[in-house]
């Protein structure tokens, strides 16, 4: 008995090593006959076993010896978010398309536009890897989760609601809430002058925020605000459900939560012994039982024919299944599965699944995007002042109650507003891989660099778009890093790159490209980065569908702030107000630069990929300054 035991213990092992062993052979012959350059990674860095013990002890070594030799050159693709710590580099060593071969499967990696445009447009060829997306099928199956004619019914239905008109209800609400946003950050008084640790809890509200009342007509507060910002009340008149949670706290709960209500089943996070699982799943039940209000809500308008406010993208889904000129639609409605191409109608389901990924997708990103885009102003006061000036030329001293969304926005989109937010997503895009794979049906050829390359079924694609932003190839530089002595400045936030004069190649292969800006008019002065070497929101029919609604936000959100203020980096750690304002000017420049080295270390050291991009477990406190009385910025060249 006991040598059975033994033999079953010593005989697992050995075949693991030797199936694996096997597998890995196999797919080394896939890449040899592929044409791709590859390298080969032992251990697939998805392997829960690998996730709990070994990345661990090799994220050790890696901070311990950053730059011993076996790290650069044999375990770098072992490394957790290799492609989000090492940027360009690895394909400046392998190519700008590269396998890497693991015993369960090859992956391409992509910086190349010419092969990622080829990818993204070859839809069918190179489909979504959907397993990666199962869990968010939770409130019901929607655009982001789905492929084929499925996923084109979703975008059909859900594109309309993200079309040009609704932009100047995102620009309206933005001012709404970014109104709600300084008050926090400057005071009652607009003083400013408070030191803000968690940027990013406020830019993750004030994202949230923007999607509900522009997306949503749900309009939320922000605390301290107005009596009624805890409210809990029904979205529906008509229900006689009884709320625990304010509409505010069950989205900011179920988001806050999210991967424990996607990955653990409800009735097991309902019953768990943990105040937390239970939090979690109060929070899911409650967001469920408002989007039901909601829904039933738009279902009588649509049934009554009546016409909501704003940009309303429930109630748009909601009317395509139930208003009067979807009836005979509707009927088929009640008879659709997930499979059946012919419908033309989103079941209830759905409607809620794709209402659920909007205000997912929708959040975090831009949340993100403001986040960086802060801390990078107040490293680089440079770029800060050029943005101050257009600001100045485009708004004067016109109050943001006079903002308009159709008389400002082109001019604030051939801007350094523009510029800096282009900027920051190219520096730190919130999606550094998009996910693809080579279809399973068949291999596929690819034309890379003037030769083709036969890659294998199954395979899985990401497209890089931290390393692509850092192409040499593509990106112009203005010189070298005034920060790292570097020969180029890609690694750097230089707004003013995107002001550089484009290239008549540029221009020719951008054509086109127009509608993608946040008007569809012409960009104006912009560089305009070669077709599939920009790809915050990725490329082809795939890409972004919140695209403009996040541009029109981020840079109204800009404007505002910097109209008044300058931002800072907060020194409350190095020194106090009253040391401060006994120094001189070369000791307030020395305290400024070991802050911002400060700054830039959490940035490499604590930026983590957790869906998006973020800094967890560290902050970059900073400062909001009214202009003109800047306390180190003015003093620094860039
Ligand atoms: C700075 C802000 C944003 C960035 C950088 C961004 C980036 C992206 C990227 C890279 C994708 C492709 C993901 C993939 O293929 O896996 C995507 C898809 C998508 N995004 Fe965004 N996004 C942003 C804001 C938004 C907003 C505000 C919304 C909605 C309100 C939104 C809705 C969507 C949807 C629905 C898709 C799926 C489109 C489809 O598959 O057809 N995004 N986004």
């Amino acid at each position: 008995m006991v040598s059975a035991v033994l033999l079953l213990l010593v005989s697992f092992p050995v075949y693991y090593i030797i199936s694996s062993s096997y597998s890995l052979w196999k797919n080394v012959q896939k890449a040899k006959r592929s044409g791709l350059p590859y390298v080969i990674v032992p251990i697939y860095t998805y392997n829960p076993l690998w996730i709990l013990t070994g990345r661990r002890l090799l994220k050790w070594v890696v901070r311990k010896y950053p730059d011993a030799w076996i790290t650069q050159k044999y375990l770098l693709h072992l490394i957790p978010e290799w492609s989000l710590r090492y940027g360009y580099d690895p394909f400046r060593t392998h190519g700008d398309t590269f396998m890497t071969v693991t015993p369960v499967n090859c992956h391409i990696w992509i910086a190349d536009r010419q092969v990622i445009s080829q990818v993204s447009s070859r839809r069918e060829d190179f489909p979504k890897p959907l397993w990666m997306y199962r869990t968010v099928n939770v409130f019901g199956r929607n655009v982001v989760t789905t492929e084929g004619a499925e996923w084109r019914l979703h975008r059909k239905i859900t594109a309309p609601s993200f079309g040009e008109k609704n932009n100047a209800l995102v620009f309206d609400e933005t001012i709404r809430q970014g109104r709600q946003m300084l008050r926090k950050w400057t005071g009652d008084d607009g003083a400013g002058n408070i030191t803000i640790r968690d940027v990013l809890n406020d830019t993750m509200r004030l994202s949230l925020h923007v999607i509900s009342g522009a997306g949503f007509g749900v309009p939320l507060q922000w605390p301290g605000t107005t009596e009624d910002a805890d409210i809990i009340r029904p979205l529906s008149s008509g229900s006689s459900h009884r709320h625990s949670l304010s509409f505010k706290d069950a989205l900011a709960g179920l988001l806050h939560n999210l991967m424990i209500v996607l990955v653990f089943p409800k009735w097991l996070l309902r019953n768990a012994p943990f105040q937390w699982a239970r939090n979690a799943a109060q929070a899911a039940a409650e967001y469920e039982a408002y989007m039901d209000e909601l829904f039933a809500e738009k279902k009588r308008e649509a049934i009554a024919g009546e016409k909501a406010d704003g940009m309303d993208i429930m109630g748009a889904l909601v009317k395509n299944s139930y208003g009067p000129e979807s009836r005979s639609n509707a009927q088929s409605n009640a008879k659709s599965t997930p499979g059946d191409i012919e419908r033309l109608t989103l079941s209830d389901s759905e409607i809620l699944g794709n209402a659920f990924v909007f205000l997912l997708a929708g959040h975090e990103t831009s949340a993100g995007a403001l986040h960086y885009g802060m801390i990078f102003l107040a490293l680089y006061p440079e770029a800060q002042r050029q943005l101050q000036a257009d600001i100045d030329r485009i708004f004067g001293d016109r109050a943001v109650e006079d903002w308009e969304y159709s008389r400002d926005v082109t001019a604030m989109q051939n801007s350094m507003i523009a510029a800096v937010m282009n900027e920051e997503l190219r520096v730190v895009p919130p999606v550094v891989s998009i996910p693809k794979k080579v279809s399973v049906q068949q291999d596929q050829v690819v034309m890379v660099n003037g030769k083709q390359t036969v890659w294998p079924k199954g395979s899985a694609i990401s497209f890089s778009a931290y390393a692509m932003h850092r192409n040499p190839k593509y990106w112009p530089s203005t010189g070298e890093s005034k920060v790292t002595g570097a020969k180029d400045d890609l690694e750097d936030f230089i707004p003013k790159r995107w002001l550089a004069e484009s290239r008549e190649e540029t221009q020719q292969e951008t054509v086109g490209e127009d509608e993608e800006s946040p008007t569809g008019k012409d960009t104006g002065h912009l560089y305009r980065p070669p077709r599939g070497s920009y790809i915050p929101f990725s490329d082809g029919a795939r890409s972004c569908l919140g695209k403009r609604f996040a541009q029109v936000e981020i840079m109204v959100l800009l404007a505002m702030i910097f109209q008044k203020y300058s931002v800072e980096l907060a020194l409350d750690e190095a020194a106090s107000d009253e040391d401060v304002s006994k120094m001189g000017p070369n000791e307030r420049i020395s305290l400024y630069n070991a802050q911002r080295a400060t700054a830039r270390s959490v940035i490499r050291n604590c930026s983590m990929i957790r869906i998006t991009v973020q800094i967890r477990n560290a902050y970059v406190p900073i400062r909001l300054v009214p202009r003109g009385e800047e306390r180190f910025i003015h003093l620094l060249d860039y």
